[in-house]
């Protein structure tokens, strides 16, 4: 069974109708019905998230910056140890403390990095009706749509989505890759598999951080899933009210996050029970761990961190997320190497992945509240 095609039967789904939010912008740019207007304590406003004590609040968050990591020098092991050994340090300290960081020099050619912010937005340029030939059906994660909408209660994310699962062949649904823009397929296929390459050279420096075989986590995944989610948030004329994107943490173990050239800052992380903006730096992509990679492999010592987006009142932002997991058949649970039972005793139980990606595909976007599922509680 693939947690990625068809999730839940979607007989059991009513989401009521929902908006297409770049047409509603357009036919009533004032206009945010109701199901948009956040409760007042998740509105971005909010500086503090509200289900935390403020401790940490006098910490001057508004200077904090993600960590900038050199792709580069992590793969020149041989030739300068010295400043590969920093690199890696930085990156054992970004993955502690942030679990989110940007790389620079990630070797991934220019223009596929702006091939595909191009044919992203000309396939949300489209009209609705050709968009709406590759729906996201209720209670499913691929197409065009809105995803993890399962009642008609529910608020809705100022964000139209299309969401492609790429890797393995039969993850995909040949019937919602897209005709038009005419080079769409072909750039997501050429920028996913230099994606993935990324991926695993980070995961294989992931390890060394934690003192671990390099090969370690991609032995374990086998032939990993991947899946790709073009995020475009139109602007919204009460940016204060609406969330392009709801607090989540990602299912995947490893989640690369591309921000589009002239978007409006959006992304934003929660640090410290502090809203933290990412601030767009040239040509960077963003990573971050997901919960796979917290269960998994370090058992709680890197941790996948809530984040969410906003959205703006004149600009529009664009975002393409890929994500990167184990094979749906491994078997998930902290290494051996991660645990101790005095220091660091196993807080995550051991399960299957396919179970978990179904769990967090049936589940709607609420922090980190997916990741109950492998908690093992006392
Ligand atoms: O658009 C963004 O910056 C956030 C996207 C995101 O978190 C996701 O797609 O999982
Ligand atoms: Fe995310």
């Amino acid at each position: 069974h693939c947690p990625i095609m068809s999730p839940v039967p979607i007989s059991q789904i009513n989401t009521g109708h929902i908006d297409d939010v770049q047409e509603l912008r357009k036919a009533k740019p004032t206009l945010v019905p109701e199901r948009f207007v956040r409760d007042a304590t998740e509105r971005p406003t909010l500086q503090s998230a509200n289900r935390f004590p403020t401790a940490c609040a006098v910490l001057d968050h508004d200077s904090y910056e993600v960590p900038i990591i050199d792709f580069s020098k992590l793969m020149k092991v041989d030739e300068d140890e010295g400043s590969w050994r920093a690199e890696i340090l930085k990156l054992k300290r970004a993955c502690q403390d942030w679990g989110f960081f940007q790389v620079v020099n990630h070797g991934i050619d220019l223009s596929l990095v702006e091939g595909i912010e191009e044919v992203a937005k000309e396939f949300f340029m489209l009209p609705l009706e050709e968009k709406q030939r590759y729906p996201m059906v209720a209670g499913t994660v691929q197409g065009y749509g809105q995803a993890f909408v399962f009642s008609e209660d529910q608020k809705l994310d100022w964000c139209n989505m299309f969401a492609l699962g790429v890797e393995p062949q039969f993850i995909r649904n040949p019937k919602l890759w897209p005709k038009n823009p005419p080079k769409f397929s072909g750039t997501v296929d050429d920028y996913s598999r230099e994606v993935r390459k990324l991926c695993q050279n980070l995961l294989n420096s992931i390890a060394i951080t934690l003192g671990l075989k390099e090969g370690t986590f991609n032995e374990m995944f086998g032939v990993g899933v991947q899946a790709i989610r073009m995020n475009y948030y139109p602007p919204c004329s009460r940016p204060d009210l609406v969330l392009g994107l709801s607090p989540h943490s990602d299912g995947s173990a490893l989640t690369v996050l591309q921000q589009g050239k002239g978007s409006s800052v959006g992304l934003q992380i929660l640090k410290d029970t502090k809203w933290v903006s990412v601030q767009p730096v040239p040509n960077a992509l963003v990573i971050n761990i997901g919960d796979t990679l917290e269960v998994v492999l370090t058992n709680g010592k890197y941790k996948s961190v809530e984040h969410r987006a906003l959205t703006h009142k004149e600009k529009d932002r664009l975002s393409i997320v890929t994500f990167y997991a184990p094979s749906y058949e491994v078997e998930i649970g902290p290494l051996p190497e991660m645990v101790d039972e005095i220091n660091h005793p196993c807080t995550y139980r051991r399960y299957n992945h396919g179970e978990y990606s179904k769990h967090y595909v049936t589940s709607k976007l609420q922090g980190k509240k997916t990741l109950d599922f492998a908690k093992i509680i006392n």
